[in-house]
C-alpha cells in the first residue's frame, strides 16, 4: 500500500467510493527521448495502462518537447496503446488535424485509442473552447480539458459535462519532477462529487508517497514521470499507484487489487 507523506491520511467514506477504472500513465517527458518507443515499451511491459504525452510549444510554456510527427511515429510501434496527449500550447486549434494522423482504434475492444486534451487557459480567453471540444470530436479523438494551478475549476464547469477527461494539473506546466501540490485535491473532490463516472486525471509531482492524496480524492488516471522513470522498480512503482485508487477510490479490499507485480502483454 502506498504511504502518504505528511498528509491528511481521512479515509474517504464508502459513498464516495466511484467505479471508474484505476489506470496508470507514465509521462515520457523524463524518459531517455531518443529511444522513445523503447522508453514507452519499458514502462508498458511494467504495468502502465497507458501512455501520457506532453506536448510543449515554447509558448504556453517555455519548455519545447515533442509534436504531433514523433507522436504519429510512436503510433507505429504501439498500435493498441492508449495515447493520452497533454497539449501545453497556445493553440491547440491549429494541432487538431496534425494531432488525427496517430488516431487509432483498439482491434479487439473498438475502443478509441487517442486522447486530446487542451488547455483552458489557452482557449476560453479567445473564446474558442467550445469550437475546440467540436473540432476534436469531428476529428474522431476523445477530448479533454486540462486545469492549471492558479484556475479555479469552476472555468469548466460549461464543458465538464461533454469532456471524456477533466486533466487536474498538481504542478505549474511546464517540467517535471516538481512537488505535488495537494491543495489540488478541492478540484478533484469537486469534479468527482459531481460527476461519479467522468475520468477524472491528475499530473505533476504524483508518486508513491502522493497517490494516496489523489486516489482518496476521486482521481482515477494517475499520470506520473519521474516517479516511473527516475525510480528504481518501475513495476513496483506502477503497481503501488494502481492500488491506492483501487483502494481508496474504488474501495477495493487489500485482497482484490490488483498484484504487486506482473508481466503485461503490451500487443495484447
Ligand atoms: O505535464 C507535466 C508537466 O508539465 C507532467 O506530465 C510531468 O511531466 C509529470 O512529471 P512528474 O511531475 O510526475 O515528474
Amino acid at each position: 500500500m502506498a504511504v502518504s507523506a505528511g498528509y491528511s491520511q481521512a479515509s474517504r467514506p464508502a459513498s464516495a467510493f466511484h467505479g471508474c477504472v484505476a489506470k496508470i500513465g507514465p509521462s515520457v517527458l523524463d524518459c531517455d527521448s531518443s529511444m522513445l518507443a523503447t522508453e514507452a515499451g519499458r514502462a508498458l511491459r511494467a504495468g502502465a495502462d497507458y501512455l501520457h504525452l506532453d506536448v510543449m510549444d515554447g509558448n504556453f510554456v517555455p519548455a519545447i518537447s515533442f509534436g504531433p510527427k514523433v507522436i504519429a511515429n510512436l503510433r507505429l510501434h504501439h498500435p493498441k496503446v492508449f495515447f493520452d496527449c497533454h497539449l501545453m500550447v497556445q493553440k491547440p486549434e491549429e494541432q487538431v488535424e496534425a494531432f488525427a494522423e496517430a488516431k487509432a482504434v483498439h482491434p479487439d475492444t473498438g475502443k478509441n485509442l487517442m486522447q486530446f486534451i487542451f488547455h483552458i487557459e489557452a482557449t476560453e480567453p479567445r473564446g474558442l473552447t467550445q469550437t475546440i471540444i467540436d473540432l476534436v470530436r469531428k476529428h474522431g479523438m476523445l477530448v479533454g480539458l486540462a486545469l492549471s494551478p492558479a484556475t479555479p475549476i469552476e472555468q469548466l464547469e460549461p464543458y465538464l459535462h461533454q469532456v471524456d477527461v477533466v486533466l487536474i494539473l498538481t504542478v505549474v506546466p511546464g517540467k517535471g519532477g516538481q512537488s505535488f501540490m495537494v491543495d489540488m485535491m478541492e478540484k478533484v473532490r469537486y469534479v468527482r462529487s459531481r460527476y461519479p463516472d467522468k475520468e477524472i486525471e491528475v499530473d505533476g509531482g504524483v508518486k508513491v508517497h502522493t497517490v494516496d492524496e489523489a486516489a482518496k480524492a476521486g482521481a482515477n488516471m494517475i499520470v506520473s514521470g519521474t516517479g516511473v522513470y527516475k525510480v528504481d522498480d518501475m513495476a513496483l512503482a506502477i503497481a503501488t499507484m494502481k492500488r491506492s485508487v483501487e483502494l481508496y477510490g474504488n474501495g477495493l479490499s487489500e485482497e482484490k487489487v490488483s498484484p504487486l507485480r506482473y508481466d503485461k502483454d503490451i500487443f495484447g
